[in-house]
């Protein structure tokens, strides 16, 4: 195993330190160090975070293999400071079964990049019919926590609820993809003036709320963990403001798009806006930023959803919805909440941790915590150039656009899977 000795690093912005990385652990941390053995990081201008985890990733492996494999998406994770990823159910075959689930967990480990945690499907086939196997998933080599039917809403009432109880008994989160299917039949971008004026069918800001009241009151009925993805709308934060008031189990997140991409995208027909759940409001924006602020909302997460150059550059009413997002978070954050590291730290590293049971993941920057950590350069600038992603995908929406911070180095348990800005391997 490698050593690192990182110099004169700043450590959630605190005054510059070394870092030594020795055996997976942050073996020692002061000014000064040596350790003849270990490669010198010179990390002046620096800052160290708790490696990011992400709850919320497509990998598209098995079956969509020409959009991202785990391995690719594993590399462009760890380009932008992740160690840990959740990848989402919505495969082909979709994973569903504890045979999927640990090819993914296999596949991640053999990448070895980023932790690949899994996330397993609610219902057979995403079809929102029958539960899959949660407990066969939970209990297989993957250890599957967090099910989800993301792409599709587990709509069914009385599913949602047997699925709630069902994890209740190993501590299992259900994270829904909140949208009333029945309100966004046809829907193309969100309702609102910019639908009407360009007479594209709009996705009502309803649909996800109307899904999101009904989610907290069943999980506070049977006292079970809720988590929902991708929160889009300030009415969104309001449900979700009362019911943690009350006392119910209930994460959310929040996209990077979401916090900085409004719905006037649409104007350009550029299906590398369309998004699900859509684009919104400047007014939803400001409230789903002031919930991240004031933790309503607990977590960035990126919804990368990487898609193959037919099935975005095509015409807007048949382009897949769908961003990347891995490479570029933590300059959306920067951009949107400045150099507050400690929140940074906190919404995309800690509380993502901490919900997905991830444990070693998430720790600041101590001795003896696992080395899982990433080194961001928050004074460059950098122009968004989609071929330079490690992705397998280029729809990215910040293209040419100008954004803050550049992640340096990222170590797994000690190993660079990023050094210099580039990746390791
Ligand atoms: N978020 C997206 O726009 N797309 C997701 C699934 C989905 O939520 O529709 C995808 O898998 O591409």
């Amino acid at each position: 195993m490698n050593s690192y000795l990182i110099r004169n690093v700043s450590v959630l912005g605190a005054a510059p330190t070394d870092l030594l990385l020795r055996d997976g652990v942050v073996a020692e941390v002061g000014p000064g160090l040596s350790a003849p053995e270990a490669t010198v990081v010179d990390a002046d201008g620096l800052v160290a975070l708790p490696g990011l985890v992400d709850l919320h990733t497509h990998l598209r492996e098995p079956g969509r293999e020409d959009a991202e494999t785990v391995e690719t998406g594993s590399r462009a994770a760890a380009m932008g400071g992740y160690t840990a990823v959740c990848a989402m159910a919505n495969t082909s075959p979709v994973a569903d079964t504890a045979g999927v689930v640990e090819q993914v967990w296999r596949l991640g480990r053999e990448a070895g990049l980023v932790d690949v945690q899994p996330i397993g499907a609610v219902t057979v086939g995403l079809a929102g019919e029958r539960l899959a196997e949660l407990g066969a998933m939970a209990d297989s080599a993957a250890r599957v926590r967090i099910f989800s039917d993301d792409g599709h809403c587990v709509a069914d009432p009385r599913l949602m609820r047997r699925a709630l109880e069902y994890v209740k008994a190993f501590d299992g989160i259900i994270a829904q993809h909140a949208e009333e299917p029945r309100l966004t039949e046809g829907a193309q971008m969100h309702e609102g003036e910019v639908s009407t004026r360009l007479g594209l069918t709009g996705w009502p800001a309803v649909a996800e709320e109307a899904i999101i009241a009904r989610d907290v009151l069943l999980a506070e009925h049977v006292g079970s963990r809720l988590h929902v993805c991708h929160v889009s709308t300030a009415g969104s934060v309001e449900v979700l403001r009362q019911a943690k008031a009350r006392g119910v189990r209930v994460t959310a997140e929040v996209t990077p798009h979401h916090l900085l991409l409004t719905d006037v995208r649409a104007e350009t027909y550029d299906p590398v806006f369309k998004v699900n759940p859509p684009l919104r409001t400047a007014t939803d924006i400001t409230a789903l930023r002031a919930a991240l602020a004031d933790g309503v909302i607990d977590i960035i997460a990126t919804d990368h959803a990487p898609h193959a150059v037919e099935d975005k550059e095509c015409e807007w009413a048949y382009a897949r919805p769908g961003m990347l997002g891995l490479e570029t978070a933590l300059s959306i954050a920067l951009d949107v909440l400045g150099p507050q590291w400690d929140l940074i730290a906190e919404r995309m590293s800690r509380a993502p941790a901490r919900i997905a049971g991830l444990t070693e993941h998430g720790h600041d920057p101590a001795p003896g915590v696992p080395a899982n950590l990433t080194l961001v350069d928050p004074a460059v600038r950098r122009v968004i150039d989609p071929a330079e992603s490690a992705s397998r995908s280029r729809n990215t929406p910040y293209a040419r656009m100008t954004l803050p911070g550049r992640i340096v180095a990222t170590f797994l348990r000690g190993e660079a899977t990023v050094l210099d800005g580039k990746a390791v391997r």
